[in-house]
Parts: structure tokens; sequence; C-alpha cells
């Protein structure tokens, strides 16, 4: 059971095994009610699997992932699968998966800015507008987590800033938790309130202040700690083959990686894990 009444989704050392390997492990990370949380990581590390797990389209292998199963929840996948060879009106789309009332579409519609585009083909969307669109999809049912996944995909610098805005007031107005995946920890910085970094499994997290003031992120990063982009550009002490093996830093190869393997000689993790110290970054 979920404890705090607070607490939404909880993934307790879950992990995700496919095809022969280790997609993640040993994820841990909790989601409180008007929490943003975001999971930053390279490509391939992990961060649609854990999404998917989170959201309960993928079973962990190992671990649990903990949520009410009555829990409302919104999703934006990274990738939708669409015969974009029919005309497809974003209103349709708003209904692609699951009954909504006209009322409700166009009130989330609204909420997102793009009531105007309830008749457009979206396929002449543009980017932000397509994504504003998606979002509506995901909170025209009022959910109470939100798991977004890459949601400014397409989407300009300024778009980017004003989309991460719009997540913010989301947020604050359905007063949801959410799990954010996002590679561009710069922009994303002043709107979450904690961070998980992946690279197979959990490099480190903490809050995106701590984590740029901690000694061990300094020593990460050196000159570049202002820069809040090396966050995500940091040196991680392993690569995952193609093949699923990992090369560890001391040259070791491995069929896995875990953290607590002994071939990891990063920062203790720990260290990073502090908790919330209230008040958004
Ligand atoms: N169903 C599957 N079967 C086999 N391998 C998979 C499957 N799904 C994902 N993978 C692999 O698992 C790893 C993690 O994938 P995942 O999509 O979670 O990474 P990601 O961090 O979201 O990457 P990106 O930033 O590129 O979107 C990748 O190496 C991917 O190729």
């Amino acid at each position: 059971m979920l404890s705090p009444a607070q607490t939404l989704l909880r993934l307790e050392d879950a992990g995700r095994y496919a095809s022969g390997k280790w997609l993640v492990r040993g994820v841990d990370l909790t989601v409180d009610r008007g929490e943003i949380v975001t999971l930053i990581g390279p490509n391939g590390s992990g961060k649609s699997t854990t999404a998917k797990m989170a959201c309960g389209i993928a079973a962990p292998d190992e671990g649990r992932v903990i949520r009410d199963p009555a829990l409302k929840i919104g999703y934006v996948p990274q990738k939708l699968t669409v015969d974009w060879t029919l005309p497809l009106t974003v209103s349709r789309l708003m209904r692609l998966t699951a009954p909504l009332s006209t009322a409700e579409a166009e009130a989330a519609l609204e909420e997102v800015g793009i009531a105007h585009l309830a008749g457009a083909d979206v396929q002449t969307l543009s980017g932000g507008e397509f994504q504003r669109a998606m979002l509506a999809r995901a909170i025209a049912r009022k959910p109470d987590l939100l798991i977004l996944d890459e949601p400014v995909q397409g989407v300009d610098f300024s778009g980017e800033i004003a989309l991460y805005e719009l997540i913010s007031e989301i947020r604050g107005r359905l007063g949801c938790g959410i799990l954010l995946i996002s590679h561009d920890l710069h922009v994303v910085m002043a709107a979450t309130d904690s961070v998980v970094c992946l690279n197979g499994h959990v490099c480190c997290k903490g809050t995106p202040k701590s984590v740029l003031e901690s000694p061990e992120y300094r020593r990460l990063f050196g000159g570049r700690a202002a820069a809040t982009l090396a966050l995500y550009e940091h040196h991680h002490d392993h690569t995952h083959l193609p093949d699923g093996r990992v090369v560890h830093a001391d040259g070791t190869v491995t069929t896995h990686c875990h953290p607590d393997d002994g071939h990891h000689h990063g920062p203790d993790p720990a260290a990073l894990s502090e908790k919330k110290e209230g008040g958004d970054a």
C-alpha cells in the first residue's frame, strides 16, 4: 500500500527484461500529488521503459510498481501509432482510445490553448500544436497522475519553455502528480521538483538544486557546473553495448549492470538522493 495519501506512484527496485537482456534495472522513484519528477538519461537508458512500467503498459520483471488501482493516469507516449493515410481531426484524436464528451474535449483543448483547432487535420498541426493536442488528450479525464514521455518533441526552444510552463500550470490546476521524460534538463530544470537520472539503472537523483549544489555534481562537471545541461551530458561510468552487455570504466564486460554489482565507481548515489527540501527549485 502507498501509506502517505499524497504518494501516487512508487517504483521499488523495478526492472524490465526482454529479448534476453535487462532494459532497465533497480529503479526506485516516487511521485507525490502535486509533484513533477523528471527522468533524464542518454538514448536507450530505459526512460520510456520506466514510463511504461509506471503506467502499467509493461509489467516489471523484478521489483514492484505500486499505485492505487483506482488511480486515473493520463499518458502521452513517445510514439503514436496512427494510420496517417486517413484524415484525423484533433477532435477525433481526443477520442481515439477513450470515450469523451464534447464538453470534456472542448474544455481540455481550451486548457492547452488550441480550442480553435478542434476541427483541424492533425497532420497540418505544427510540432507545438501537436504536442498540445496530445496533452489535451491526456488531461481530458482529469487524471491524478500524468506521464509525459518527451512532450516537447519537434518543438523549438521558445515553444519548449511555453510547454513546460503549461505543464506546470496544469499541475497546479489539476493538483496531479507528473512523471516527465526529457532530454533537455536545461529547460525543464525550473519546472521540476526532482530529477532521476537513468543509465540502465538510477545513476543519481535529487532536487535539481541539490544535484546542482552537491560536491559530487561539481566533481563530475567541474567548471561546467553552472551549465545545467551538463547534468544530462555527464560522463557515465559505463556504456551499454547493442547486444545488452555492459562495458565498465575498469574495462570489465558484464551481461548486465546494477548499482550494487561492484563495478560502479561514480559518486555515492545516496549522497545525491537528498529528499525534497521544500518549495520548488
Ligand atoms: N521490447 C523490447 N525488446 C527489446 N529491447 C527493447 C524493448 N524495448 C526497449 N528495448 C531496448 O531497451 C533499451 C531501453 O529503451 P528505452 O526506450 O526505455 O530507452 P530510452 O531511455 O527511452 O531511450 P530514448 O531516449 O532513445 O527514447 C534500449 O536499448 C532499447 O533498444
